[in-house]
């Protein structure tokens, strides 16, 4: 379907809006009032401007506290429209958004509010303009759509239909049952379709909606399900995007656009109107790769840690260290310049890495070449919203399939290999991002117990959290759990963890105050281990150090939960942190942090689903207090 924004979404001059929303692939947008109240161009301009982007004036909006008010006031009201529809000629703009009374002139009259929205619609016909009503959920007397329909039907007037903005109606926190009138609206009349998400909070509706409206995909509505109702109607215009957010205001209407344009693909996948090749999700974490200019401390720590630096680059100045199934690359690169130390790229083990990179081609993600230098394998990858480049590598179960099936044919595959080989038969050579990584002798330090990544927990940008989230959602097909707040001495951390179905793939985005020295967006490495305590304390015997944690968090410990005889001893001699959900135990600590990264070492047992957040605020006061 043609999709659309509304000016009011992105920051910056109408220009810039203008430009955004044509650069990401929208057909069309709303203009907001404000935004032409001002610009500098004239309408005419703007008309051309749009033109020329190939961008078409879908709405024009809103007029307000029109409807259901004295005759002398609605003669004014009139005169405001005669204006209005004017400049729309100018602009070229066909649809008027007219949106339901907040003035307390307003009656609570439906027959009066028919008949004047019917003159306001008998006038707009001359000027060959078409009246969208709609209901804003804290409209003075008309706040639900089936409200706001009942008075257009009663109207009767063919150039008056009526405006769904999907906020409004899933604000209200309606019955689902509630929305299946949608459909009984003829299409026809739904003269126009504003789709909006919100997180869900318990809080004044406009207030709400006037600041923390985001994506379809981002928030906590419905916006699929409305969608498929708004369709199953027969509505035919444009998906249109109307946001409200005070952090999209701020950021730069580019990157927005196209992160609105990607949540707009996703939901028509979701409501079954445009498929999209489908997501692969990926199945493990096959590497982290760090860039720092001195590898000293990062070897030092990754020592320390237990792991071996058991493989280099063939041609470049990148160590391949690694721990049971952890492995983390150490790059020598000069980006580690402007950054410091900092993650870089992650390996997502991937059973059809093309298809993963085609699906996140399709979601506008930025695709890096498939080649770093002549000689690499070439790997499929992206970029992620914050930078950090994703690359699908085939699974090792995938490689050595691939290689049996060309070796002996199918006759020693089981099925499930004949599945995967079936899903990957157009892919004959599938590279092993190993394959440039040339063995080096190591000593085979003993290892500390670790035996996989847990998981990364990566700050993002202030101004792409939401973006994050979507992305890897709906590029990656990951799940996403609830946000949680998290405590900091200097401001707040949210964080909302994504993650494949069986836990191998764990991503915890957040934003908010980092514990880092420049405040530079800190990123950690969670390390599996069996048994932390022996992990923790072989770390320790190596040189490397723990985050101190204060007595009294040990002390509350002691008051919530009862330990074995020594338990509680040893968590505070090592800094070790405890959690418990309903499924297990979650035992964690942390060691330095070396420019941006620092590493945390875990142990979950019996299922334990979270990330030990209860215990974050401890965590971040304890490394502030270390800088
Ligand atoms: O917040 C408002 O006033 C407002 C204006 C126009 C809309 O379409 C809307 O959904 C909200
Ligand atoms: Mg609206």
């Amino acid at each position: 379907m043609r999709t659309s924004i509304a000016t009011v979404s992105l920051s910056g001059s109408l220009t810039e809006k203008l430009t955004a929303a044509s650069r990401a692939g929208f057909d069309g947008v709303e203009i907001f009032e404000n935004d032409l109240l001002a610009s500098p161009l004239t309408p005419e301009e703007i008309r051309a401007r749009c033109a020329d982007l190939g961008l078409s004036i879908d709405l024009y909006q809103p007029m307000r506290d029109i409807e259901a008010v004295p005759p002398e006031e609605f003669a004014r009201n009139l005169r405001r429209a005669h204006h209005k529809f004017e400049l729309m000629g100018r602009l070229g703009a066909d649809t008027v958004l007219v949106c339901s009374s907040v003035s307390p002139l307003a009656r609570d009259d439906d027959a009066l509010a028919a008949a004047q929205l019917c003159q306001l619609a008998d006038l707009a016909q001359g000027f060959g303009i078409r009246v969208a009503y709609e209901a804003l959920a804290w409209g003075r007397h008309v706040n639900t759509y089936d409200h706001a329909w009942r008075i257009v039907e009663a109207a009767g007037h063919p150039a008056l239909g009526t405006c769904l903005d999907s906020f409004h109606i899933l604000a209200r926190g309606s019955d689902p049952k509630d929305l299946e009138g949608i459909a009984d609206i003829p299409g026809e009349k739904i003269f126009f379709l504003q789709l909006a998400d919100a997180p869900l909070m318990a809080m004044d509706v406009l207030q709400w909606s006037r600041h923390y409206r985001c994506f379809p995909g981002q928030g906590g509505l419905d916006v699929t399900g409305l969608l498929r109702h708004v369709i199953a109607a027969g509505y035919q215009g444009p998906l249109s995007l109307e946001i409200f957010n005070d952090v999209f205001r701020q950021a730069e209407a580019g990157p927005t656009a196209i992160d609105a344009h990607r949540s707009l693909l996703v939901l028509q996948e979701a409501a079954g109107l445009a498929p999209l090749p489908a997501p692969v999700v990926p199945t493990g974490a096959a590497f982290v790769e760090l860039v720092t200019v001195d590898a000293e401390p990062a070897s030092a720590l990754l020592g320390a840690l237990g792991f071996a630096r058991t493989a280099r680059h063939r041609s470049k100045p990148v160590d391949l260290w690694q721990q049971g199934e952890a492995r983390i690359l150490v790059n020598l690169g000069p980006a580690a310049r402007r950054h410091g130390t900092f993650l870089a790229a992650v390996g997502l083990e991937s059973p059809d890495p093309a298809g993963a990179a085609r699906r996140a081609e399709a979601l506008l993600a930025p695709v890096l070449p498939r080649r770093r230098a002549p000689e690499d394998a070439p790997l499929d990858a992206v970029a992620a919203p914050d930078g950090t480049e994703l690359f699908f590598v085939a699974t090792v179960a995938t490689v050595a399939t691939v290689a049996t099936v060309a070796t002996n044919g199918m006759n020693r595959t089981n099925r499930a290999v004949a599945e995967v080989a079936t899903g990957i038969a157009n892919q004959p050579e599938l590279p092993d991002w190993r394959a440039d990584f040339v063995d080096v002798p190591h000593h085979d330090a003993t290892p500390h117990g670790v035996t996989r990544i847990d998981h990364l927990a990566l700050t993002q940008p202030w101004h792409e959290f939401d973006e994050a989230v979507l992305f890897h959602r709906g590029v990656l097909g990951l799940h996403a759990q609830e946000c949680v707040d998290v405590a900091d001495p200097y401001g707040l951390h949210r964080s909302r963890a994504v993650s494949n179905p069986d836990g191998s793939v764990r991503i915890a985005l957040g934003v908010g105050a980092a514990p880092t020295d420049d405040g530079a967006r800190a990123q950690h490495i969670a390390l599996a281990t069996d048994d932390v305590v022996a992990t923790a304390r072989a770390f320790r015997a190596a040189g490397g150090r723990l985050l101190t944690v204060p007595a009294n968090y040990h002390d509350d410990l002691a008051a919530q939960y009862e330990f074995a005889d020594g338990e509680l001893e040893t968590y505070r001699e090592l800094g070790i942190l405890y959690d418990r959900d309903a499924h297990g135990e979650f035992r964690h600590c942390y060691t330095d942090t070396v420019g941006r990264v620092f590493f945390e070492l875990v142990q979950r047992d019996g299922g334990y689903r979270g990330y030990g957040a209860r215990n974050a605020p401890v965590r971040l006061a304890a490394q502030h207090a270390v800088r």
